[in-house]
């Protein structure tokens, strides 16, 4: 099957987006994982599927394959070029819309200075909806919230580290480090991702904090492994700062790909993320049949 593509990126988190607002494509997760590969394939951290409003009060809906193909409910990175995707392509005039995702409804809205400013809704921080597994554990309290320690591996390989855990609507496990550079992101990143207390694994964020209003942020990703920004990743260690009473409630947080801005005023009050969303380039490209 010959199918078009968008390649676009956010701070660096890449993707490719289909529009499938006039039929479904019905890939598979072997699709999805063609798709992402960067050598056989276009190369991406997620595929954004933009598909129709499946009810009245959205405008469209927004499916999300991680790299590994497997589907997730939320993408902060992918919402703002969801909105740049719907606008290039006329799907809509809008400069604001709602979006159906697995999670919730999402809103981003166009900015007069192109980058694109995302309502992603309430952060959450009931252990069992991230899910997280608390059975046995004691939590550490910190400045009125409180974060948990993990022990990664086994015997003389084994490491404690100390996470704050909550979900944007998909789960994230967020530690404070003394500097992003040297944080061992590779080795503990995989053993977060899996760790037991996650059953449905989650996404590793390493955040250094330089002030009360800046941050720098390093996240291993769910079914993507280290990305250059995530979004969600981003609200999360934010929101957990703030909890943690070390961050004011709006933050910069600088990636390896590019900045983003997180506003948040507090319990049930919702997370503005506002960042860059950029088409890098579109195509045709022969997918492979499901086997
Ligand atoms: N890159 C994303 C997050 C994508 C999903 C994540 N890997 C997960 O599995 O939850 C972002 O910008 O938020």
């Amino acid at each position: 099957m010959r199918i078009r593509f968008t390649k676009m990126q956010g701070a660096g988190n890449d993707f490719v987006v289909l529009d499938e607002t006039r039929g479904a494509l019905g890939l598979d997760a072997t699709q999805y994982r063609f798709l992402a590969d960067r050598h056989f394939g276009v190369g991406a951290d997620q595929i954004l599927s933009v598909r129709p409003a499946p009810g009245e009060g959205v405008d469209f809906q927004y499916v999300i394959h991680n790299a590994d193909g497997g589907e997730v409910e939320q993408c902060g990175n992918g919402a703002r070029c969801f909105m740049r995707f719907v606008r290039e392509h006329g799907l809509t005039d809008k400069d604001q819309v709602r979006v159906q995702t697995l999670s919730g409804v999402i809103e981003p809205r166009m900015g007069a200075d192109g980058r694109v400013t995302v309502d992603m809704g309430a952060p959450i921080f009931e252990p069992q909806r991230v899910p997280f597994d608390t059975a046995g554990l004691d939590p550490q309290h910190d400045n009125g919230w409180h974060t948990w320690h993990l022990t990664l591996g086994t015997h003389a390989e084994s490491a404690k580290v100390s996470v704050a855990v909550l979900s944007m609507g998909n789960p994230h496990a967020v530690q404070i480090v003394p500097d992003v550079d040297t944080a061992p992101v590779a080795k503990q990143g995989p053993a977060i991702e899996h760790h037991p207390r996650f059953p449905q694994r989650v996404n590793a964020g390493f955040m250094q904090i330089v002030d009360r209003s800046h941050v720098r942020l390093r996240v291993f990703e769910r079914g993507a492994g280290e990305t250059l920004a995530c979004g969600t990743g981003a609200c999360a260690a934010v929101v957990a700062g703030i909890r943690l009473g070390r961050l004011d409630s709006r933050v910069d947080v600088q990636t390896h790909g590019g900045l983003l801005t997180i506003e948040w005023t507090g319990d049930g009050a919702p997370v503005l993320m506002t960042g860059p969303a950029v088409t890098v380039f579109e195509g045709d490209i022969e997918v492979p049949d499901a086997p």
